[in-house]
């Protein structure tokens, strides 16, 4: 498969890369960014995946996220995905920020006329880490955890929980934990999968839990001035869930926080140093 580089920048004792590939999932061409940091000829570092939220690209977090300096000291590949297809020819939802292009919801699409490109979900399991372990030599890929935000916290909570031999740790900042139930979750999984709610349990990481998906390692950080908090991504729902079931899940509301990248930014060198230690 071909890779075009569309930039490689020094920073952090590392290099910052922006690559794009047609995807044989999408149907389109997507782009993503991957930082390695420096290691000797022919070392292995371990990889780290951040799912982003509605309405971003790989730019945003790769741009304001903060990430690379902890990535280095501890040795990180940091690997950032787009958040769906994306392209004239793919079906998009005029003024909807929070359905269509940029917020694919980390599904694979069953209802028309999505099915054939939103496709996040095997792209993000499957092809995407193909692409990773042919492109990317210092890519360890037996030691994998999984981070997001928002929409991309409940991709890596789902994508995590549905794989916990491959993703050794999940963390997440302020994420929808619950689709199912809130107004963002129920109109995309409603629309990307049709009506029938047991098929959305799969994209659901209370429901994944309630039906017996366990991990070991899980963090959550959410700021409690965040307002979409009451309304779509209701964390207490995930700390219950996880109680009930026995799960020893780290859970912190963070005082004065929103939902910004100025709240990320705060707490992914410690998410990258708490997954760095589970990673060895
Ligand atoms: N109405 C807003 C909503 C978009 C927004 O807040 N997006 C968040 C993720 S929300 C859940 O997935 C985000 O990460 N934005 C990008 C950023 O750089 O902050 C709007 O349309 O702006």
């Amino acid at each position: 498969m071909t890779l075009e580089t569309v930039s490689q920048t020094r920073s952090h004792a590392g290099t910052q890369g922006v690559y794009s590939h047609r995807s044989a999932e999408t149907g389109t061409d997507m782009t993503f960014s991957v930082f390695v940091p420096d290691h000797a000829e022919g070392a292995k570092l371990p990889v780290l995946w951040y799912l982003s939220g509605l309405t971003c690209t790989h730019a945003n977090v790769t741009e304001k996220g903060e990430y690379r300096r902890a990535c280095a000291e501890h040795g990180v590949i940091f690997v950032a995905p787009d958040t769906s297809p994306r392209g004239e020819d793919v079906p998009d939802a005029a003024d909807e920020y929070d359905f269509g292009q940029g917020a694919g919801f980390y599904v694979d699409a069953t209802q028309e006329p999505w099915a054939k490109n939103y496709r996040m979900r095997s792209y993000i399991e499957r092809e995407l880490p193909q692409v990773i372990a042919a492109n990317v030599p210092a890519a360890d890929m037996d030691r994998q955890s999984i981070a997001g935000h928002s929409m991309g916290g409940h991709g890596a909570l789902t994508i995590g929980l549905r794989n916990p031999d491959r993703f050794r740790s999940i963390s997440a900042f302020s994420p929808i934990v619950a689709p199912s139930e809130v107004p963002w979750g129920e109109k995309a999984l409603g629309r990307y999968l049709g009506s029938d709610r047991a098929s959305w349990r799969e994209y659901d990481a209370v429901a994944l839990i309630e039906d017996g998906a366990r991990h070991p390692h899980i963090l959550v950080d959410q700021g409690t001035a965040d307002n979409f908090l009451v309304e779509q991504l209701r964390t207490h729902r995930l700390a219950e869930t996880c109680d009930t079931a026995g799960l020893d899940a780290t859970i912190r509301l963070q005082p004065g926080y929103d939902h910004s990248y100025y709240f990320i930014s705060t707490f992914m060198a410690e998410h990258v140093k708490w997954h760095a230690e589970r990673l060895g």
